[in-house]
């Protein structure tokens, strides 16, 4: 039965509209020691979880503290987002406006009703809605160029944030092999409970064994990795805000998906911001996904 697409029928299973929950009953979750497959994981440290049927895979569970988590959603939001260097999804599409008059600024500030100009044959829309909506991922560091697939010249690059770049390489030293691993680059994903991301392997880095990070902030996900092809199975792992995953080893190159995100499973320490800060948060998933992108 090599050829079965079996991870596809794992997303079919898990995916479902907005707020609907699917089946939870074979999903392991770290904070739940009755929760599907709890057996399997080997507590390296307290909090440090490896998993056996999915070799080099590392759970940090709880990693990430609120004030940090906070602080680096307002480094994305306030400070990165009103970079031009730094690309969006909506960049090509968009006349954006930038620095202090920023989408996010403008919706921070009220301005959630004023209309950005489309790209033609793009349509305008309103700041509430690429916020909201059609804001799904933003680069830092070494800016990938989807089309070319390749990494352009670092020299033309924005720096890569300092404080997101110390914390995730204190990490990468702390739990593997790979004590100078190096954040070059990084995409910020936001994802609202109606998204999902499909089944990939990463591979636009020089050198593929090197560790992928991955950091979670804001809602709950379901997260799905299995092994180099989609025939495996794969484990499904309930992530949650301050929750980070190191892909290292053979887990480096496996298939993995986020077929959904879980409604109404903020933190409430995400909701102490302003009203529209709150309101943004309370349907967000973010995640970090950091890589270094150099053969070093
Ligand atoms: O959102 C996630 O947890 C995974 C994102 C991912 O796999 C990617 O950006 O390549
Ligand atoms: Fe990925």
């Amino acid at each position: 039965m090599e050829n079965v697409n079996n991870f596809r029928v794992q997303e079919k299973r898990y995916k479902c509209p907005g707020d609907l929950v699917p089946d939870l009953s074979e999903v392991l979750d770290t904070r739940d020691p009755n929760s599907y497959g709890y057996n399997n994981l080997q507590a390296v440290r307290p909090d440090v979880f490896t998993y056996s049927k999915v070799p080099g895979l590392i759970i940090l569970k709880d990693c990430v503290s609120p004030d940090l988590q906070k602080y680096l959603l307002k480094e994305i939001m306030f400070e990165q987002l009103q970079d031009s260097k730094n690309k969006t999804n909506l960049s090509p599409f968009y006349k954006l406006p930038l620095e202090t008059d920023s989408i996010w600024r403008r919706y921070h500030d009220g301005r959630e009703c004023d209309l950005i100009e489309g790209i033609p044959p793009t349509k305008p829309a309103t700041v509430e809605r690429l916020i909201q909506k059609k804001l799904r991922w933003v680069t830092l560091g070494e800016q990938y160029d989807w089309t070319e697939k390749v990494y352009p010249d670092p020299a033309l690059s924005p720096p890569f944030p300092t404080r997101l770049a110390s914390f995730v390489e204190d990490l990468v030293q702390s739990y593997t092999d790979y004590p100078k691993w190096k954040a070059e680059a990084a995409i910020v994903n936001f994802y609202s409970p109606s998204d999902t991301l499909s089944a990939h392997v990463d591979r636009s880095e020089e050198d593929l064994t090197l560790p992928l990070i991955s950091l979670s902030i804001g809602l709950d996900c379901i997260y799905l990795i299995g092994g180099s092809s989609r025939s495996e199975v794969p484990m499904a792992l309930r992530l949650h805000s301050g929750d980070v995953v190191i892909m290292t080893g053979p887990s480096r190159q496996a298939f993995h998906a986020v077929p959904k995100i879980l409604a109404s499973t903020i933190p409430s320490y995400l909701l102490t911001e302003s009203d529209q800060w709150n309101r943004w948060i309370q349907t967000k998933r973010v995640n970090f996904n950091i890589r270094q992108v150099r053969n070093s």
